[in-house]
């Protein structure tokens, strides 16, 4: 699914985001990146999601190559992941099921199957009761989980989020945590930031990728499904 190798994030600035190292992500993989504040997690992710580039060392998402101007790998790679943004990046004036849906348009559904996959994954994440209310009304948890549901209706083989437990309490953040580690099938991986350390510590069957000013140490525990 990824596979990096020498792979390495400096800004423009100068600033070295990511130091280089390699990694290979297999289907079913559920990864935490975790790391103190600016050690390069949501640097690291940027990488993933294709909005930074690598300064050096290689990167395949997916079986597409990422590098500066490869626009069309770039594009192909981003139809099979689903991102789940800090800021959610839903759109307002429209309901939980149309921002779902919409993340849905290029997938070759018919509408019925999306009406349906949208509704149920909706449901998976506890929105029962809302989705016909314009995201505009509903709390920040819950456009959380819309953001999330929009993310997986697509059957992304690739769910990458940013630190998702960051405005929780604990029991939210330990709901959360596994409901996005519930997301993991045979054939997706998870891939999540998170500050939250005691509470991923010692899952089994979790990848740890530690990061410390840049510098990236990787933990495998169990085995990966
Ligand atoms: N666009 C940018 N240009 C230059 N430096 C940047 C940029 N974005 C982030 N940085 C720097 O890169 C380093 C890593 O930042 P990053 O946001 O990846 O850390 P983080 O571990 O995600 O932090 P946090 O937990 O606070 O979100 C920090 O020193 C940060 O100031």
């Amino acid at each position: 699914m990824i596979e990096a190798h020498d792979l390495e994030l400096i800004y423009s600035d100068g600033t070295v985001a990511v130091k280089p190292f390699d990694i290979k992500v297999g289907a079913g993989e559920l990864v935490y990146i975790t790391g103190a504040s600016g050690s390069g997690k949501t640097s690291l992710l940027k990488l993933l999601i294709g909005s930074e580039y690598p300064t050096g060392g290689t990167l395949n998402i997916l079986g597409e190559e990422i590098k500066r101007g490869n626009t069309k790998s770039i594009n192909k790679m981003r139809h099979k992941i689903g991102p789940i943004f800090q800021e959610f990046r839903l759109i307002k004036g429209k309901t939980a099921m149309d921002n779902v849906k919409l993340g849905m348009r290029f997938i070759g559904m018919t509408p019925s199957q999306i009406e349906e996959e949208a509704q149920s994954v909706l449901i998976k994440v506890g929105l029962k009761e809302k989705l016909n209310i314009k995201v505009d009304y509903l709390s920040w948890g819950e456009c959380q989980r819309v953001a999330i549901a929009r993310a997986v209706a697509r059957k992304p083989a690739l769910i990458l989020a940013d630190e998702p437990t960051g405005n929780l309490d604990r029991d939210n953040a330990i709901k959360m945590l596994e409901l996005l580690a519930s997301f993991r099938t045979q054939d997706t991986a998870v891939i999540m930031t998170t500050h939250a350390t005691h509470l991923i510590e010692g899952h089994a069957h979790a990848t740890y990728i530690h990061m410390n000013r840049g510098s990236v140490n990787i933990e495998r525990q169990g085995k990966s499904h």
